[in-house]
């Protein structure tokens, strides 16, 4: 119980301070609402909960490397820039691959339903 609280305090935090990894929340809850009312199968499953955790672990640690950044600098520096950058490209590589998944996996759902 005690490895748990830092944990959850990281998680209480980033919840009240990051409103981009509240929407990657709010948007992962209404998928597996989608996912439910469309019946998915186990391996459409595990490919939207994969994509979901995937963009929800890289947006914590996009948080993290910009904090850890703004404690070292708050003055403008190229590799603070960099550091940001690349930790944000992770970020949307994975929104990417969150989409794919989404759309490979709901779209022939939706289709389905009219035929
Ligand atoms: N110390 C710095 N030195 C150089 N460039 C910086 C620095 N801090 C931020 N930047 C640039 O500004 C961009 C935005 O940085 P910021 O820290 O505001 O993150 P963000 O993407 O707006 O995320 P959030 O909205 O969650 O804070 C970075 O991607 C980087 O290009």
């Amino acid at each position: 119980m005690k490895r748990l609280k830092h944990p959850f305090e990281g998680l209480y935090y980033i919840i009240t301070k990051d409103y981009h990894f509240v929407a990657h929340l709010l948007t992962s809850i209404v998928v597996i609402m989608f996912g439910f009312m469309l019946n998915l199968n186990g391996i459409e499953w595990l490919f939207i909960f994969s994509a979901i955790i995937v963009v929800l672990i890289l947006e914590a640690l996009n948080t993290a490397l910009e904090e850890t950044i703004d404690l070292v600098t708050k003055e403008y520096h190229p590799l603070a820039k960099h550091v940001k950058d690349i930790s944000a490209l992770a970020v949307l590589l994975a929104c990417i691959y969150a989409v794919v998944v989404g759309v490979m996996v709901f779209i022939p759902k939706i289709i389905g339903l009219f035929n």
